[in-house]
């Protein structure tokens, strides 16, 4: 919806089409992967992902994500707060399975709903925080940095650890890392695909604040979301896609050559193999 518009004229406020009122967001048309809980006092909508064992972005999870996004605009919460509901894992990232030895129509969807994902947590409208609880490799990573704010939980790791098993990424989740840290940092840690600690992403800048449980989390993304209450929210919103417009272009100039080059990548020999061996490492951790 916002995003759509958004797409036409990056500089226009969307119309509020939208007709639900603010407390009864149900989860609707999607496959309740995800949920979302509305703080009657704050009006901050914390959308939790929840889909066992480690929130791994399926088709389905991403589609409901994007679906429970766009509600929360509509309904004009004051924020959103990105969460996990497994106590260890905000998101495994990508779901490895739809990437080895792909379907092809399939693998097209997959790519271009993981853009639409990007793109819709990219552009909300409203004020947006990570509360990291639990470890978040890779696309769970760039779920994050897509964020404006992120609070992490101590013991876990946060980072795109793609060459360490022969992975590429695109110049547009390059550009959201490096929309949070340092160009000089971001070519160094995805050289290395390196996994940030806790403590290694505070001291970098790739999280804002540490917390000691979730509860902390959720209440200091509130207190972030909390310091726009003075700001006008259509000059907000507009000073946000400003800020964000050469990254999202990056993407939306070439959305179907992004989509060629991705799907070519991921055919290689070179992915696939190193993909399998990804896979046989994560069975034989067991
Ligand atoms: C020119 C441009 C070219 C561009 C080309 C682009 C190509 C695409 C490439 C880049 C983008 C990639 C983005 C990604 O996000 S890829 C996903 C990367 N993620 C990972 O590698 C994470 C792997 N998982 C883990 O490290 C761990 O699971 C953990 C730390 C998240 C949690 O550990 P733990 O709690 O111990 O759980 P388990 O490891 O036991 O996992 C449980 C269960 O889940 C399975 N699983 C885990 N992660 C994934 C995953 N990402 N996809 C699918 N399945 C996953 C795991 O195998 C276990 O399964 P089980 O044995 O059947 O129980």
């Amino acid at each position: 919806m916002l995003r759509n518009s958004l797409i036409g004229s990056l500089r226009q406020i969307k119309p509020i089409l939208c007709s639900q009122s603010l407390r009864s967001l149900s989860n609707g048309a999607n496959s309740g992967l995800t949920t979302i809980e509305v703080d009657d006092k704050s009006g901050i909508a914390t959308l939790s992902m929840n889909l066992p064992p480690v929130n791994t972005l399926t088709l389905n999870l991403m589609h409901d994500l994007i679906d429970s996004i766009n509600q929360i605009e509509c309904n004009k919460s004051r924020g959103l707060i990105l969460t996990s509901s497994n106590d260890k894992v905000f998101s495994a990232g990508l779901d490895l399975k739809e990437l080895y030895k792909p379907d092809q129509e399939r693998l097209k969807e997959f790519w271009t709903i993981f853009q639409d994902l990007w793109l819709a947590l990219h552009l909300c409208g409203i004020p947006t925080a990570a509360a990291i609880n639990g470890h978040a490799p890779a696309a769970g990573c760039i779920m994050a940095t897509a964020c404006e704010y992120r609070v992490m939980l101590p013991d876990f790791v946060i980072g795109v650890h793609a060459t360490r098993f022969s992975f590429l990424v695109s110049k547009w989740m390059m550009l959201s890392y490096q929309s949070v840290l340092p160009r000089r940092i971001v070519e160094r840690a995805l050289n290395q695909g390196k996994l940030f600690s806790t403590q290694e992403a505070l001291e970098v800048g790739l999280i804002d604040e540490v917390a000691g449980s979730k509860k902390e989390a959720l209440a200091q993304c509130a207190a972030f979301i909390g310091t726009f209450d003075k700001a006008n929210p259509i000059a907000r919103t507009l000073t946000k896609r400003m800020c964000r417009d050469s990254d999202v272009t990056e993407l939306l100039r070439d959305r179907a050559g992004d989509l060629r080059a991705c799907v070519d990548y991921i055919n290689t020999p070179l992915f696939q193999e190193g993909l399998s061996a990804h896979l046989e490492g994560l069975k034989e951790k067991k």
